[in-house]
């Protein structure tokens, strides 16, 4: 027999079920069955239905096994394209993710609709089976009655009867929203005919016609005609009673900028550094180059501007454009820029936005109506098509990893989908990533350099204040002498000052108030973390453990204390010191509600507040040109985090941070306060050396094996009972052991930080190498043995690359 059939990838999240499967596309789908769509296919034993993605369909072929036959088609149209198609099979072999979570994580979440299973009497019943199964109803929620066996057992000799069929209800949640309109259903000439008949006194009617005379073709959403005319709905319904206008349902699609305010577009002229730049990336649009380029500039010298340039370039070359931003609430003002300067060919894509108005953007894309994504994360798989040039701005941020399967990193999506379209990626960052920078050492990446300040300015001035004799003098406090006058002088000028209370790794780490001194493990040279279940510090590299310290190891003071402090203290402490002083404190809790990042940051773009006072998201992409000082109230919390990131973080966010100050023709200035002020990292930040940020933490990173000299990959197992998932953990250690590469380097098993989660135990593996062929096989073989090998509640996880280590 000959037959069409496709393959199809389940909706089942299983090591053994990640493959596609077979199943034959019956006659009456032949045509209509595609790669890309989703499916509703039996799987399994009994009658168990399962959604699925056709991942590839087969020309008729002789078959003679038993196949069995797709039940339904969920789309009309491919949902995911062979681009993304392509990409997601990529991105389920890198990252060890099962291949059907994937496809999901490229799409919006209304599309992850479920099925409804339902019953239909196509033949007349006898009257006891009708009223026991279906009383007065002729359909039936299968989902409602398949665990009872009895009845299912009664249907399916029925459907052998032929006296019901099965039929599938998607419940897709994917609905269009509508809104009524009005259109013209008469000619200009029509119309004069109609103005004829009616009373002169009829103002209302008179005003309507000659309203749907200027329509012409058009569709007006209801609402906007009657806000034109001022005419009430009562005189449209006459109209429509007396033939003048129909009414039809427009589809609407809902607008996720309302909470965005729009930036005034503004023409610069480009500094020969920009022009340099765009120049550069221009070509390699106009010429479909793949290439990655590395656009480091310092803070306020116009990388917006760059992006903005290059895209212009896309559109003008007929091709679409893709910008990622790491968090919209992180950079607010951006989304105005690009929105100000594109228009209505925009869609952003991020975490903000409602499903159904993510689903509307989705739609906007795919339909190519637009042209511009704007997103975080996730948007890396808008379904552009013909792309002309990928942009990561703060392409160091670590949010463009995702921390849960599929394991990915936007930057090597970024990659993927630039090499598939011939389209150049750009990376831009005051403070590129280590890796994405020595890449640019090495060559793999085209280095391009804004050195200087769009306004003409220099960096802001960078102050250095030493908080131990602060403390020891005042007792316990958040604000310098020194900062405070800072504070007093920008009250009086009527300039505006941003403040930064870092609470990275709040309360995680033991420091010492009187000399700074924070507790490392004698193995790894990492910070210990405190571990409230167990009473100890632990290092999460090694395993060392030891006890909490009562006096400071280096000079014996007993202020050696958990480290850290909220935002709503530090808030009272200044308000009490500045009473005059207008404060706004952003955080977690002041920004919880929808909308009250950007009303909080408009407050204070329209100067309604002095001060703006919060946390890591108050750092970045700022651009107020009032601001004109920048405090840092502990530079120290993330420093001495157990992660070999740590001092890199701290670099970028200080400068993130400083590079607020001074943006436009008013001088900047800076005050950093901290108990470590010679630490490496605080000293450079202070020089503005990105440079020899660079090259010191190269070395550091090289002497002790890590990225970008090394990968890493980290393996995670879980378990209830902590004895199994440590004896899982050291049988797979050995079986590393064996086969791969000598100079490979392991780490662990080490319980984690958090070591009991959710009754849970969790151990890691950590491994370090450079070159090793065997590994990824043996990594994937691993994640297909473990659910069979160990007991069923083990479950493994295994991180490519991963951007935390705690
Ligand atoms: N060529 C130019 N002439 C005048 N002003 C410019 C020019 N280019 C950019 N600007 C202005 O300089 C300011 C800083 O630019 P922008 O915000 O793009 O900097 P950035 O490099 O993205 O900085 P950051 O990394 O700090 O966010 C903006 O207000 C922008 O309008
Ligand atoms: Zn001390
Ligand atoms: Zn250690």
């Amino acid at each position: 027999m000959m037959a069409d059939l496709a393959q199809v990838v389940v909706d089942v999240p299983t090591m053994q079920t990640n493959q596609p499967y077979t199943y034959l596309i019956p006659d009456r789908l032949v045509e209509i069955a595609q790669a890309g769509m989703r499916v509703i296919v039996p799987f399994g034993s009994g009658h168990r239905e399962v959604q699925g993605f056709i991942v590839g369909k087969s020309p008729q072929t002789e078959y003679d096994g038993e196949l069995k036959p797709i039940s339904a088609v969920m789309d009309l149209n491919p949902v995911v394209n062979s681009e993304l198609l392509q990409l997601s099979h990529w991105m389920a072999e890198t990252t060890y993710a099962f291949w059907i979570t994937c496809l999901y994580t490229m799409l919006p979440n209304l599309l992850k609709a479920k099925s409804q299973r339902m019953v239909r009497i196509i033949d007349e019943l006898s009257e006891s089976d009708q009223m026991a199964l279906f009383g007065n109803q002729d359909e039936l929620d299968f989902s409602k009655v398949q665990h009872d066996p009895e009845t299912v057992h009664k249907l399916s000799q029925l459907q052998r009867d032929k006296k019901i069929e099965f039929v599938y209800q998607v419940n897709d949640r994917a609905r269009v929203k509508t809104v009524t309109a009005i259109k013209a259903s008469l000619s200009f000439e029509q119309y004069e005919d109609e103005l004829q008949g009616i009373a002169k006194n009829a103002k209302a009617q008179h005003q309507l016609i000659l309203y749907l005379q200027t329509l012409g073709d058009q569709v007006v959403a209801l609402k906007e005609a009657q806000a034109t005319t001022g005419l009430s709905s009562a005189t449209f319904n006459l109209g429509q009673s007396r033939g003048w206008l129909t009414k039809v349902q427009q589809e609407v699609y809902r607008d996720p900028f309302l909470q965005i305010s729009v930036a005034q577009k503004q023409t610069l002229t480009l500094n020969s550094e920009q022009k340099v730049a765009v120049d550069t990336i221009d070509q390699a649009i106009e010429q479909s180059i793949a290439q990655t380029f590395l656009l480091q500039g310092v803070t306020g010298s116009g990388k917006t501007e760059v992006y903005l340039r290059v895209i212009q370039t896309a559109l003008d070359q007929g091709k679409t454009a893709l910008m990622l931003v790491p968090e919209i609430s992180l950079t607010p003002q951006i989304v105005g820029r690009v929105r100000s300067r594109f228009g209505d060919q925009v869609a952003v894509l991020h975490s903000g936005l409602s499903n159904g108005e993510r689903y509307d953007e989705w739609r906007r894309i795919s339909r190519g109506v637009a042209k511009v994504v704007v997103g975080t994360r996730s948007a890396i798989f808008a379904p552009l098509e013909n792309i002309g040039v990928i942009i990561m701005d703060e392409e160091h941020e670590g949010s463009y990893k995702q921390d849960e399967s599929p394991r990915y990193h936007a930057r090597e999506v970024a990659k993927w989908r630039s090499d598939f379209h011939h389209a150049p990626l750009v990376l831009g960052s005051a403070t590129p990533s280590l890796e994405s920078r020595a890449r640019a050492e090495a060559g793999l990446y085209q280095r391009l350099v804004l050195s200087k300040r769009a306004n003409q300015q220099a960096l802001p001035p960078i102050e250095i204040v030493d908080m131990r004799p602060e403390v020891q003098k005042k007792g316990e406090t958040n604000f310098s002498q020194r900062l405070l006058s800072a504070l007093h002088a920008r009250l009086e000028r009527h300039e505006q000052s941003v403040l930064l209370l870092n609470r990275r790794g709040f309360s995680s780490f033991v420091m010492c108030r009187d000399c700074g001194y924070v507790l490392k493990c004698p193995n790894c040279d990492i910070s210990l973390t405190l571990h409230m279940d167990s009473h100890s510090m632990k290092c999460h590299y090694c395993g060392h453990e030891e006890s909490i310290p009562n006096r400071c190891p280096q000079c014996q003071s007993r202020r050696i204390s958990y480290y850290g402090t909220g935002t709503e203290k530090v808030t009272a402490e200044l308000g009490e010191l500045l009473p005059n002083a207008r404060i706004i404190r952003m955080d977690v809790d002041t920004t919880r509600r929808k909308g009250m990042h950007q009303k909080l940051l408009d407050r204070f773009g329209n100067h309604e507040a002095d001060i703006l006072l919060g946390t890591q998201m108050i750092a970045k992409g700022l651009d107020y040109p009032n601001v004109t000082l920048v405090g840092v109230l502990n530079a120290d919390t993330g420093l001495d985090l157990p992660d070999f990131r740590a001092a890199e973080r701290s670099f970028d966010l200080l400068t993130q941070v400083s590079g607020r100050a001074g943006r436009a023709n008013k001088a900047g200035q800076v005050i950093i306060q901290t108990f470590n002020p010679d630490n490496y990292v605080i000293q450079l930040v202070k020089e503005h050396d990105y440079e020899r940020f660079f090259a010191t933490e190269m070395n550091l990173r090289k002497l002790a094996a890590y990225p970008p000299y090394y990968y890493t990959v980290r393996i995670m197992g879980s378990h209830p009972d902590e004895k199994e998932v440590a004896k899982a953990m050291f049988e797979i250690r050995q079986q590393l052991d064996q086969v791969t590469d000598s100079r490979t380097i392991f780490l662990g098993p080490t319980p984690r930080a958090i070591a009991r989660l959710k009754n849970c135990y969790y151990y890691q593996i950590i491994i370090k190498y450079r070159l090793d062929q065997k590994l990824h096989s043996l990594l994937s073989q691993i994640m297909h043995e473990a659910q069979s090998k160990y007991s069923r509640d083990l479950q493994i996880s295994i991180d490519p690359d991963p951007q935390y280590f705690i």
